[in-house]
C-alpha cells in the first residue's frame, strides 16, 4: 500500500513532466539571472536565541483545512514583522500551495530581509533551479526520498544557485546521510511522514547525533514557549512551525510568543 508521501511523489513526477514542457530550463535560468542574489539562510539561523522558521501553509493532508482566509502575503508581513528569522512557503498542491504564493510573499516585499524558503517534494535539478526563478533563497530536501548521490548532487546545485538547503531528516541513517552528503543546516522531522505520528521526542533523540558545526532545525508539532524552552538545550537552533501560526486566532501575537519580539509601535 503508498504511502501518502509515495502518492505525493508520485504526482510530483506528473507535475514536473509538464512544467518542463511547459517551461523549459532555458527560461528558468533567464529569470533566475533577473533575480537579486539569495540571502544567507544558515547565518539567519545563528544568534543568541532560538530562531523561528514560520511557515505558510494553508491544509495538510493529514489534518486538511487549516486557514480559511488565506493570504500568503499577509501571512509573510505578519512573520517578518514579529521577529521570524526566515519563513517557509509549501508550494504543494496536497497542501494547497503554489509557486506563486513564494513568488508573491518575495516580490511583494511581504518577508522584508528574512530568507524564503520553498517547502516542497524536490528530487530532480529542474525543481531546484525552479524554486530560485521563483525568488527561493532557500529549499527542503528530504532525505526519505531522496538516493544519496540524489541528495549530493541537489545540495551542490544549490550551491552553485547560490542557495544552502535545509535537508530533512527523521532517524539516525538519514542524519548520517545528510551529513555524508555535505548539508549545512539539518532538520529533524518529529512527524513521521508516512504515518503523521508527531513526537518532540524525535528531535531529543537525534540532535545529539548532529555535528557541532551544523545548523540544526527542529520541524513540525512545535507550538509553545514551553516548546522551545524543551529543545533549546538540545542545542537546537531554530524551529519551522506551521499550523500552530496559521490557526491561531492572532497569529502575530502567536509569533512574538515565539520569537520574544515587542508589539510592533
Ligand atoms: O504544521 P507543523 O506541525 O508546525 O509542521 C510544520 C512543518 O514542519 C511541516 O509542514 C513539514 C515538515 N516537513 C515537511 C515536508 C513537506 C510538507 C510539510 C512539511
Amino acid at each position: 500500500m503508498p504511502s501518502i508521501l509515495d502518492r505525493i511523489v508520485a504526482k510530483k513526477r506528473e507535475e514536473l513532466a509538464a512544467s518542463m514542457a511547459a517551461v523549459p530550463l532555458s527560461a528558468l535560468q533567464d529569470a533566475i539571472a533577473a533575480r537579486p542574489l539569495p540571502l544567507d539562510f544558515p547565518a539567519a539561523l545563528r544568534g543568541d536565541r532560538i530562531r523561528l522558521i514560520a511557515e505558510i501553509k494553508k491544509a495538510s493532508p493529514s489534518k486538511g483545512l487549516l486557514r480559511e482566509d488565506f493570504h500568503p502575503t499577509e501571512l509573510a508581513a505578519t512573520y517578518s514583522g514579529n521577529g521570524a528569522a526566515a519563513i517557509s512557503v509549501i508550494t504543494d498542491g496536497h497542501f494547497l500551495g503554489a509557486p506563486s504564493h513564494l513568488t508573491s510573499v518575495k516580490e511583494s516585499g511581504a518577508s522584508g530581509s528574512v530568507p524564503v524558503l520553498r517547502k516542497d517534494f524536490l528530487f530532480d535539478p529542474y525543481q531546484v533551479c525552479e524554486a530560485r526563478a521563483i525568488g527561493a533563497d532557500t529549499f527542503l530536501l528530504i532525505v526519505d526520498i531522496l538516493s544519496p548521490s540524489q541528495l549530493s548532487e541537489l545540495i551542490h546545485l544549490g550551491s552553485e544557485l547560490g542557495m544552502t538547503p535545509l535537508v530533512e531528516t527523521h532517524d539516525a541513517e538519514e542524519i548520517a546521510t545528510a551529513v555524508k552528503a555535505g548539508a549545512e543546516v539539518i532538520g529533524i522531522n518529529n512527524r513521521d511522514l508516512h504515518t503523521f505520528v508527531t513526537d518532540l521526542a524525535t528531535t531529543e533523540s537525534l540532535a545529539p547525533l548532529i555535528p557541532a558545526d551544523k545548523v540544526i532545525v527542529s520541524e513540525s508539532g512545535i507550538s509553545t514557549p514551553q516548546d522551545l524552552a524543551r529543545l533549546e538545550p538540545l542545542g537546537v537552533h531554530a524551529v519551522l512551525v506551521g499550523e500552530a501560526l496559521v490557526t491561531a486566532a492572532d497569529t502575530a501575537a502567536k509569533v512574538r510568543s515565539l520569537t520574544g519580539a515587542p508589539v510592533p509601535v
